[in-house]
């Protein structure tokens, strides 16, 4: 039986987290400015993509102890963006980045529930666990979370906010006029939640949302990382954009669904992507060497090295060799406040193939960090990059992508412009929104509130 043709999920990633955002170029603009918010979101809905993403870091990033301005340094709160951009937009989702270690289930379950209202239906929430005691100490609990229990509170929480989201019925609101009566019941929103993280009781104060609940996405690369969105997630933003990783990770977490008595299609696989384009593909290379050359500067070079070496190397010239001392192990001590962890890595090991690496291809210390934190992943004419793309959605390397342009806030406008049609006279992207939520136009089951507590209420 031949394989059914896929239909890609496209998301803008609205530019600023790392260095690929090329803040300094001419064309840059601000990322502060609501202007550029809206911009790009009505771009990416004109392009019918499926949503919008919002990163976030609760503290801004340091290295050797400086606010760290290579990359954009701050940025305005995520719930106040997405709330806004609601108004100015109509079938776009809207998905932000909100941590589960330093916030609380009640104040988050009610900021979702608002935005799902406002949006009719578009809100979805990227859950990250975070840990940090440099995040922490923005907080009146600073870094009191283990990094082995994040996952812990991050399941607690999740649990937590979706019983107050089920605490309130489809039909609860009856407004009555005749009858004076506003709920259907005295006891709406009444819940109790006690557990080793949470002890909270009350009456949760926001009816139900046109979904029921925002979507849910990950975006945690560990075994747990993966359990947990297997388990509990509506999608997952993954970081392995090439075909290879992406069919490993993308088999390795479908493998993980029926356990938890779910199918392949009640969880998508998106990674983040970037892309350049060009009206050739040969045009396209040199723009994209361009814009690498853009995002590792010479200091950004030394930055990266000092990541992995956790030592300081200002001294060293970034169009120079390695450094010949080896890397401290352990603890990160430079660079603070970085959601990729580096416990993932051995860094010996990974310094002596960096060195190999250099001394094979005779790269300076910023050559060589240009390859190896290259994250572009399409490079092409539009008609390769489309290409491209559905090939890795056909061949489940993914369901679709998390696009990060380069640009803000007209990074997205050419693709848009170039790729989305040809996607469409493809026939593996919407030439419309077929849906009234955010959830429909995913190709996601309802949410109906869990059984026991729909019969209590
Ligand atoms: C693609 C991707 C995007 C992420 N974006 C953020 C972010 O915006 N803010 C944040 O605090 N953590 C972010 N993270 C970090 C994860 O959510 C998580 O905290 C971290 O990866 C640890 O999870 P793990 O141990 O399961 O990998 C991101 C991770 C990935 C893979």
């Amino acid at each position: 039986m031949s394989k059914k043709t896929k239909q890609i999920h496209l998301a803008a990633h609205f530019p600023g987290v790392n260095n690929t955002t090329v803040w300094s170029d001419p064309a840059a603009g601000s990322h502060i400015e609501f202007e550029s918010f809206r911009h790009f979101a009505r771009t990416a809905e004109r392009g019918k993509f499926d949503f919008l993403f919002l990163a976030e870091g609760l503290r801004l990033r340091e290295q050797r102890g400086q606010i760290y301005d290579l990359d954009v340094v701050g940025r305005p709160d995520t719930f106040s963006v997405l709330a806004a951009l609601a108004a100015v937009t109509d079938h776009l989702g809207l998905t932000g980045t909100i941590n589960s270690t330093f916030n609380e289930p009640y104040e988050v379950a009610r900021q979702f529930a608002t935005l799902d209202h406002l949006s009719g239906g578009r809100a979805a929430w990227n859950v990250v666990t975070s840990w940090d005691a440099f995040t922490g100490e923005n907080f009146r609990r600073g870094g009191y979370l283990r990094q082995e229990d994040r996952y812990a509170r991050a399941k607690a929480f999740l649990e937590t906010a979706t019983e107050l989201w089920d605490t309130w019925a489809a039909d609860d609101l009856v407004a009555d006029k005749a009858a004076g009566t506003f709920v259907r019941r005295p006891d709406v929103g009444s819940y109790a939640h006690r557990d080793e993280h949470f002890d909270i009781a009350g009456q949760f104060n926001v009816p139900r949302s046109p979904q029921g609940r925002p979507v849910i996405f990950q975006a945690g690369d560990s075994d747990e990382g993966r359990e947990f969105a297997a388990a509990r997630a509506d999608a997952i933003f993954s970081r392995h954009s090439t075909l290879e990783a992406g069919q490993a990770f993308y088999a390795d977490v479908k493998r993980r669904l029926p356990a938890h008595g779910r199918t392949r299609d009640d969880l998508l696989i998106l990674p983040a992507a970037t892309f350049v384009l060009g009206d050739s593909d040969a045009e396209a290379r040199d723009l994209a060497a361009e814009v690498r050359r853009q995002q590792v500067s010479g200091a950004t070079a030394i930055n990266f090295l000092e990541q992995l070496w956790n030592r300081d190397l200002s001294a060293y010239d970034p169009d120079g060799p390695l450094p010949d001392v080896d890397p401290l192990p352990g603890e990160n001590t430079v660079a603070q406040g970085r959601a990729s962890v580096r416990r993932h890595e051995d860094v010996l090991q990974t310094a002596r193939d960096w060195r190999e690496r250099a001394a094979a291809g005779g790269l300076s210390i910023r050559e060589l960090i240009i390859e190896v934190t290259a994250r572009q992943s399409f490079v092409g004419a539009p008609q390769t990059i489309a290409g491209q793309l559905n090939d890795f959605v056909q061949q489940d390397a993914s369901d679709g992508f998390i696009l990060v342009p380069h640009l803000t806030p007209t990074g997205l406008d050419s693709f848009v412009d170039q790729v989305v049609p040809l996607l469409q006279e493809r026939g593996v992207f919407r030439t419309d929104y077929e849906g009234g939520t955010l959830r429909d136009n995913l190709g996601l089951r309802p949410q109906e509130p869990a059984a026991d507590r729909q019969a209590a209420s």
